[in-house]
C-alpha cells in the first residue's frame, strides 16, 4: 500500500564485539541518516521482556489509575503526569495522555559503567525529582521502567559510537558529551480513535493523537505497541510507518541536524491512533549531549571553524562550498529557544 512505508532495518547485532561491523554499520546509517532520518534497529540487545514489559505497565498506569491519581504525579518544569491537551501541537485535537521523566540513577541499572560527572557529594547531577507512581498504585511499574530504561541507555551509548563512526570520527568522539546523561523520556497514551479513519497522505490528520513535530534532541529509540507512527516524506505526504516485530525505531532530531550542518534529517512526524478499538502505548526516549558548558560542552563543535582544535577533529562537516549554517550553541541554549 502507497500510504504504508518500511524504512531500512539496521541490524546492531555484530556491532557489540566486532570493530569491523560498527564501520559497515556506520555505513548504514550515514546513508539512513542523510536520507530519511529514521529507521528500524533490530539486535539492540534491549530484552523482549523489557520492551514489552514496560508497555503493558504504560496501558494499566493510564487505563487503571483514578484520574485524581494521576493528577498527583506531577513535577516541576512540565516532568510527570500530563492530562489531555496539557501540551500539544494541535490545540484541542490530541488526544494523548503521556507522563514525562528525566534521567535518575533508579532507574539506571549499569550507571557505574559509564563515564559519569557527578557532584561533590558523590551524587549524579539529576535535573529533576520524577512523580513516579507508587508501587501499592501500580505493582511492578518502577522495575520494568528501570529495566527498559537501562537497556534503551547501553543501547543509546553504543548508537552514539556509531553516529560518531558515520560522521568519519573516532567512535569515542562525543564520549565526553554524554557524561551528564541527558536521556529523557515519555510514556505515550493514546486511546481509541472516536471516529477512525483511514490515512489521507495529502491531509492534515482530524482526529490527531499527537501533532506534527520533529523532536528537538540528537536522537530517539522509540517503542511502540502498535502502529500509527506517521511522518512527511521528503515529498510533502504522509506515510504510515508500521511496527516491526523485535525492532524498535531510531530517529535523528534537530540539534543532530544542525551539529551535522544539516546533513543528517530530523523527519517531521506525528501520531494518529486509526484503530477505533484498541489504545495505543509508547516509550520516546530521547538522548541529547550535555546540556552544560561548565565541561566544555561543544555540542556544535562541527561549526566552531575558529577553534582549530576542533575543526581537525570535525573537518568535514563544513567546508568553502558547504560553509556553517548556524552558530556555535550549547544543548540548552538552543532547547529554550525550541521550546
Ligand atoms: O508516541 C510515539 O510513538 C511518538 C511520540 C513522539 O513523537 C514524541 O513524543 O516526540
Ligand atoms: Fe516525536
Amino acid at each position: 500500500m502507497a500510504n504504508i512505508h518500511i524504512p531500512p532495518t539496521i541490524d546492531l547485532s555484530g556491532t557489540w564485539t566486532d570493530p569491523a561491523a560498527r564501520k559497515a554499520v556506520a555505513a548504514q546509517i550515514r546513508k539512513v541518516a542523510s536520507e530519511e532520518g529514521y529507521f528500524y534497529v533490530t539486535g539492540h540487545q534491549v530484552p523482549d521482556t523489557a520492551v514489552n514489559g514496560i508497555l503493558s505497565q504504560i496501558k494499566h498506569f493510564f487505563e487503571d489509575q483514578p484520574q485524581e491519581v494521576k493528577n498527583t504525579l506531577r513535577g516541576k518544569f512540565g516532568f510527570g503526569y500530563e492530562s489531555v491537551g496539557y501540551t500539544s501541537a494541535e490545540g484541542d485535537r490530541e488526544t494523548k495522555e503521556a507522563f514525562n521523566f528525566g534521567y535518575e540513577e533508579a532507574i539506571d541499572a549499569s550507571a557505574d559503567n559509564r563515564p559519569v560527572v557527578k557532584k561533590e557529594d558523590g551524587t549524579v547531577a539529576q535535573f529533576v525529582k520524577n512523580a513516579w507512581p507508587e508501587e501499592k498504585d501500580l505493582p511492578g511499574f518502577f522495575e520494568a521502567m528501570r529495566s527498559y530504561y537501562s537497556g534503551v541507555f547501553d543501547l543509546t551509548m553504543h548508537l552514539v559510537k556509531l553516529y560518531a563512526l558515520s560522521l568519519d570520527l573516532p567512535e569515542d568522539a562525543f564520549e565526553h558529551l554524554t557524561t551528564r546523561r541527558q536521556l529523557s523520556g515519555r510514556l505515550m497514551y493514546y486511546p481509541p480513535a472516536k471516529n477512525p479513519k483511514p490515512l489521507d497522505p495529502n491531509e492534515r490528520a482530524n482526529e490527531v493523537g499527537m501533532g506534527a513535530h520533529s523532536d528537538y534532541q540528537v536522537i530517539t529509540v522509540n517503542n511502540t505497541s502498535t502502529g500509527g507512527l506517521e511522518v512527511l516524506t521528503n515529498e510533502g505526504r504522509w506515510v504510515s510507518v508500521p511496527n516491526k516485530e523485535g525492532a524498535l525505531i531510531v530517529n535523528g532530531g534537530d540539534f543532530l541536524s544542525r551539529c551535522t550542518n544539516d546533513l543528517y534529517k530530523s523527519p517531521v512526524h506525528r501520531v494518529c491512533n486509526r484503530s477505533g478499538t484498541e489504545c495505543r502505548t509508547s516509550i520516546p526516549i530521547f538522548f541529547t549531549f550535555n546540556y552544560d558548558d561548565e565541561i566544555g560542552v561543544r555540542p556544535c563543535a562541527f561549526l566552531l571553524l575558529n577553534e582549530t582544535d576542533l575543526e581537525q577533529v570535525f573537518p568535514h562537516m563544513c567546508s568553502e562550498k558547504n560553509p556553517a549554517r548556524y552558530p556555535p550553541v550549547s544543548t540548552a541554549e538552543y532547547i529554550v529557544v525550541c521550546c
